[in-house]
C-alpha cells in the first residue's frame, strides 16, 4: 500500500495558499499545497495539522477532503484537503515563497504533477467559497452517506438559490476508502438546511468559531463542534 502524503489547500478570502519548493533538487521551485508525509498509523488530518504547524508556523482546521488521490512516484499518494486558518498568519519555513492565489491565478504557476488533478475540484470550491470551504460564519455542511443524495441536495439548495457543494468528508481517524460520508456545503439558513437533514437522513454541522478538534480525540463522526438530527420525524 502507497504511503500517504497529506496537503492543505488553506482557504481565506476565496484564495488559497500555494507555497514553492526548495528542495529536492528536481522539484525545487516548483509549487505545491504544504503538507507533508503520514507518520506510521498517524492519522491523515493530524498529519496534515502537524506538518502546517511545522512548516508555516500557524493552525488550520481541516473542512474537506478533497476527492480522491494522485500518485507520488512508485511508493506514495498524495491527498488533499480544504482548511482554514484558525491562529497565526502562514511564515515559511520551509518553502521560499508562498502567494495566495485566486482561481484564476491558479493556472499561473508550476504546480508538482500530483497535485495538479485536485485543480479543479479547488477551483470549484475556491469560486464558491469565500463563504464555504474558506469558514467562516454561516457555513453550514449537511452530511449524508450517500453520493446521489449529496448532489440532491446540491441541487435543491441551488434551486432554491444557495450556494451547494458537494465534496467528500474523511473521518478524523479514518484512513480507508469506505465509509466516508458526503457533505454538501452550502450558505442556506440553519432551517432551511435541517430541513434538508431530516429529508435525507443525514447530519447538521456547523462551522462556527470553535476549536478545532485535535488529533488523538475518539472517532468522531463527523467532527462536528455542532449537531442537529430530529428523531422525531
Ligand atoms: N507536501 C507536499 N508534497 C507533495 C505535494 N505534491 C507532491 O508531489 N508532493 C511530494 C513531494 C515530496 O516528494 C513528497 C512529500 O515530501 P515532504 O518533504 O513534503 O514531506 P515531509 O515534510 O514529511 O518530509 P520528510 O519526512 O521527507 O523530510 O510528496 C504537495 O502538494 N505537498
Amino acid at each position: 500500500m502507497r504511503k500517504v502524503v497529506v496537503a492543505a489547500a488553506i482557504v481565506r478570502g476565496g484564495r488559497v495558499l500555494a507555497a514553492r519548493r526548495t528542495a529536492p533538487p528536481e522539484a525545487a521551485g516548483r509549487w505545491e499545497l504544504p503538507g507533508g508525509k503520514c507518520e506510521p498509523g498517524e492519522p491523515p488530518t493530524a498529519a496534515l495539522e502537524r506538518e502546517i504547524a511545522e512548516e508555516l508556523g500557524c493552525d488550520i482546521e481541516v473542512t474537506a477532503w478533497l476527492e480522491g488521490s494522485t500518485p507520488i512516484g512508485e511508493t506514495h499518494e498524495l491527498r488533499a484537503a480544504l482548511a482554514r486558518l484558525t491562529r497565526g498568519e502562514p511564515t515559511p519555513t520551509e518553502h521560499d515563497e508562498v502567494r495566495w492565489l485566486a482561481p484564476d491565478e491558479l493556472d499561473t504557476i508550476d504546480w508538482l504533477e500530483p497535485d495538479r488533478p485536485f485543480l479543479p475540484e479547488l477551483r470549484f470550491a475556491l469560486e464558491h467559497a469565500a463563504s464555504l470551504a474558506g469558514g467562516g460564519s454561516g457555513t453550514r455542511r449537511i452530511i449524508v452517506f450517500d453520493e446521489d443524495d449529496a448532489l440532491a441536495v446540491e441541487q435543491r439548495l441551488r434551486a432554491d438559490g444557495f450556494d451547494a457543494e458537494v465534496v467528500r468528508e474523511r473521518l478524523q481517524g479514518e484512513d480507508d476508502d469506505e465509509d466516508h460520508p458526503w457533505a454538501v456545503l452550502t450558505d442556506a439558513p440553519a432551517l432551511i438546511a435541517e430541513v434538508l437533514v431530516d429529508e435525507f437522513d443525514g447530519w447538521l454541522d456547523e462551522e462556527q468559531e470553535q476549536p478545532a478538534p485535535r488529533a488523538g480525540s475518539p472517532l468522531d463522526l463527523p467532527t462536528a463542534p455542532r449537531r442537529i438530527k430530529r428523531t422525531d420525524a
